[in-house]
């Protein structure tokens, strides 16, 4: 522990960060082949099928949905904004921020086109693609905010972010393993995030199995604190989350395009109690 109280490898991974290239992130990881909405061994599909049944079998409710660690990506929220009235979204980084808000505001110069995946996940709801418009207003409707988070602190959001009781479903995605030097700071950041979840609610996780690093823009190469399924189900369970179901996704060869070496993606639905 340094004197100003924070763990040297969490100065570290912020540091790491200072390179990050929200468009070349965007480039490697939610375009083709990894985002290929007429492959069914794609990962992105894969993962907006498990958000889509997480959030539509009934047992998630609220008013609130905060999604920790956005990242310049909203993929994450595309079926949970028909589910809740107000969604947050969050990042540690001002120029994810900037790109979430770019697409918000709809005012051009986003690094992203997000048709497709709004297209993809109308049909997913038995929609017609065609109504991806109204599913692109339904959010600038429902996101009300970008605001700042760090999950290496005890409170993870400003005060007076969240309601006292807390939001009612956290969604979080490649993010604690990305951001933390090692499994204990995961273990503890995901401790943390749960503060800002109301008893009863519901914490949807993705993230990535096996991965060492990965490239945050050209020349920019994270570390990442490498998972495997048994470590991920310890920690829910060491921070008092009820595991209701994990899934596991197997990367593909075509799929491990270099920018980082993660051999899978886990998806896991769990519980405050
Ligand atoms: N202290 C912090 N608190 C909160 N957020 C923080 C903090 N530090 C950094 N952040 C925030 O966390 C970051 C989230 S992006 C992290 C990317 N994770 C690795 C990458 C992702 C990915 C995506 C897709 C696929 N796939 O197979 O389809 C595989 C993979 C594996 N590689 C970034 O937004 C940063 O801004």
């Amino acid at each position: 522990m340094e004197e100003n109280g924070k763990d040297s490898g969490v100065v570290a991974m912020a540091a790491c960060y200072q390179g990050f290239d929200p468009a070349a992130y965007l480039q490697y990881n939610y375009t083709p082949p990894r985002a290929d909405f007429e492959r069914t061994d794609s990962i992105v599909p894969w993962k907006l099928a498990c958000l889509h049944r997480a959030f539509t079998e009934g047992d998630v409710s609220g008013e609130l949905l905060v999604d920790i660690g956005s990242g310049p990506t909203l993929y994450q929220v595309l079926s949970g904004c028909e589910v809740f009235k107000k969604v947050l979204l969050t990042d540690f980084l001002e120029v994810n921020r900037q790109e979430l808000r770019r697409w918000l505001q709809d005012e051009g110069g986003c690094n992203m086109d997000w048709t497709p995946y709004l297209q993809h996940v109308c049909k997913l709801e038995g929609r017609r693609p065609s109504e991806w418009t109204e599913k692109a207003a339904k959010l600038r409707q429902v996101i009300t905010d970008v605001l700042p988070v760090d999950i290496h602190l005890p409170q993870p959001m400003a005060s007076g972010a969240l309601p006292s009781a807390g939001a009612d479903c956290l969604v979080s995605c490649f993010c604690l393993e990305a951001a933390s030097p090692d499994l204990a700071a995961f273990t503890k950041a995901l401790g943390h995030i749960k503060r800002l979840l109301r008893p009863g609610g519901h914490l949807l996780l993705i993230g990535a199995l096996g991965e060492s690093y990965y490239f945050g823009g050209p020349g920019v190469k994270i570390p990442v604190v490498p998972l495997n399924e048994e470590q991920v189900c310890a920690s829910l369970k060491e921070t008092g989350f009820t595991l209701i179901r994990l899934e596991v996704y197997t990367l593909p060869q075509d799929m491990r395009v270099g920018v980082d070496d993660v051999t899978g993606v886990f998806f896991v639905k769990a519980k405050k109690e």
